[in-house]
């Protein structure tokens, strides 16, 4: 059977109300994409656990809060995702890409000009629609 991965994906939002992106290394899954930091979560762990190590672990913030925003099962051709998709609330420190990978805080506006997984494409229209000017 296809492997079903659950990903824990964050959405932060900086005082600009830019949100943080993250280019994919070109050799994993979806390379060479944008994406919304996050990763796989770990059997022991809730959720929100799973959040909060995969972004400090991949751009160095503490999240201290999230809400659930929504949920996206996906089936890509290799394998199936479970993209759990918190906004988050509050946070600290500055983020950096400690996986190497490149960051950029982007205006919502422009997330349609970025190319993201076909997962993404739901997540960037709730955005759009509940934050958009
Ligand atoms: N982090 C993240 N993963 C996404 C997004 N959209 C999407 O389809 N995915 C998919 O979710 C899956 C798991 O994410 P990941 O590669 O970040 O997992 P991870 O951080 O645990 O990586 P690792 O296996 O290198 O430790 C990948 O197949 C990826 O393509 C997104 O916006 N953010
Ligand atoms: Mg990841």
């Amino acid at each position: 059977m296809k492997q079903r991965l659950q990903v824990a994906v964050a959405i932060i939002f900086n005082a600009e109300q830019q949100v943080l992106i993250a280019r994919r290394h070109a050799h994993q899954h979806q390379g060479d994409r944008w994406e919304f930091p996050g990763g796989k979560r770990e059997a022991n762990e809730t959720r929100f656990q799973a959040l909060q190590r995969e972004i400090e672990e991949e751009v160095g913030l503490l999240v201290h809060q999230a809400e659930p925003m929504m949920q996206i099962v996906h089936d890509y051709a290799e394998l199936e995702v479970e993209l759990d998709v918190w906004i988050v609330s509050e946070f600290s420190g500055e983020a950096i890409g400690k996986e190497g990978q490149a960051l950029e805080w982007c205006a919502l506006a422009d997330l349609d000009n970025k190319e993201f997984p076909a997962a993404n494409i739901e997540i960037i229209e709730r955005l759009t629609s509940l934050y958009a000017i």
